[in-house]
């Protein structure tokens, strides 16, 4: 089995022995959700309370190799906004324990079962993103040595029961400063949907790597579709963003926004927040706000909404939605 090197085990984590994780977990009896590292379970630790156990299924080189960068990282890397890893054991299989995040992932929140029936509401989904926000200009430009995400995506934003989100999974993160020592990888790491076009040409890995990732989770969010789709009665495959940037140019506020918001939001926050995406996404990257500016956008857009108290604001309001859209619409660059 593979060792962790002193230096990481010498931070504040508890380090578990194989029989304590099957205690913890109850003999692995209550199974959380599942996950391209392994399985997650529910777990009780007498200090702590209820956490998060996730238990990797595979000992191939990447996934050891995204084990120890996360483990490095989170026992150095502490906010309110990321998720805390409370311990880790590398006796038997590879694993990882969390603080619990009780009200799972922003996309099973979006797009899971019960999404449908019970919404996000409308100011609910800006402070995630305000959270979110705040945890990813931390690491850009808050920690030291700074850091870049790499995979920024709705389930890998987590809330916990007071319904704050943090950002999770730092497996393919990578330091600033290591970065440019290492230079370019290989290949494209990120996930589908979510990966900035440009870093998959010039394989260049910046902070704006993760803006645009967290402008498509901005798009998910207002739009409730999921990253990629396929688009009827041709079921051809579109991106968020495309289709996003398409139906914002038709300016009607409806056609964009979640149905399943029922017109409960404050428009002026909603365009706000679809200006704040269309910057995140922007070509070339350099043209793309630092997570800093997103942050205080997506600040203004919730008071927007907390000032407008909107419980059904009728979305065919067109005065504003009008005004708004032309000047969005030099700024939307259709590809
Ligand atoms: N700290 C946590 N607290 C509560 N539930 C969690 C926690 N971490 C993960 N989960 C649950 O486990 C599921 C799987 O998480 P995991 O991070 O392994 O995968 P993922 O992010 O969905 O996918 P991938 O890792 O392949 O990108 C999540 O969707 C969530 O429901």
């Amino acid at each position: 089995m593979p060792v962790i090197p002193k230096v990481i085990r010498s931070g504040q984590l508890q380090q578990f022995a194989s029989e304590e994780i099957k205690a913890i977990t109850n003999n692995f009896c209550m199974k959380l959700g599942e996950g391209g590292f392994g399985s997650v379970y529910r777990g009780y630790l007498e200090d702590k309370g209820v956490v998060a156990v996730k238990v990797g299924s595979s000992s191939t080189h990447q996934g050891l190799k995204e084990f120890m960068n996360e483990v490095d990282l989170l026992s150095r890397v502490h906010h309110k906004s990321l998720v805390d890893l409370v311990g880790y054991s590398d006796e038997d299989k590879l694993v990882l324990v969390y603080e619990f995040m009780a009200r799972g992932s922003l996309f099973e929140c979006l797009h899971g079962p019960r999404s449908k029936s019970s919404p996000l509401p409308w100011a609910t989904r800006l402070s995630i993103m305000v959270d979110a926000a705040q945890g990813l200009h931390y690491l850009h430009e808050g920690c030291n040595p700074e850091i870049i995400h790499r995979d920024i995506k709705s389930s890998n934003i987590l809330m916990n029961d007071r319904m704050e989100a943090k950002l999770a999974d730092f497996g393919i993160s990578r330091n600033k400063l290591t970065n440019e020592a290492e230079g370019p990888p290989t290949m494209v790491m990120g996930s589908k949907g979510y990966v900035d076009p440009e870093y998959i040409s010039s394989l260049k890995i910046t902070e704006k790597v993760d803006v645009y990732s967290f402008g498509v989770v901005l798009f998910e969010v207002v739009c409730g579709r999921r990253s990629t789709f396929y688009i009827l009665p041709t079921r051809q495959e579109t991106s968020i963003v495309d289709w996003a940037k398409s139906a914002i140019l038709r300016g009607v506020i409806d056609d964009i926004v979640d149905p399943c918001l029922d017109g409960k939001y404050d428009v002026e926050s909603v365009w706000k927040v679809l200006e704040v995406a269309l910057a995140c996404v922007d070509m070339p990257s350099s043209k793309r706000p630092r997570m800093n500016q997103v942050y205080q956008d997506l600040k203004e857009a919730l008071e927007l909404q907390n000032r407008s108290n909107t419980v059904d604001v009728d979305p065919h309001f067109t005065g504003y939605t009008t005004e708004m859209s032309s000047s969005f619409l030099a700024n939307v660059d259709v590809r």
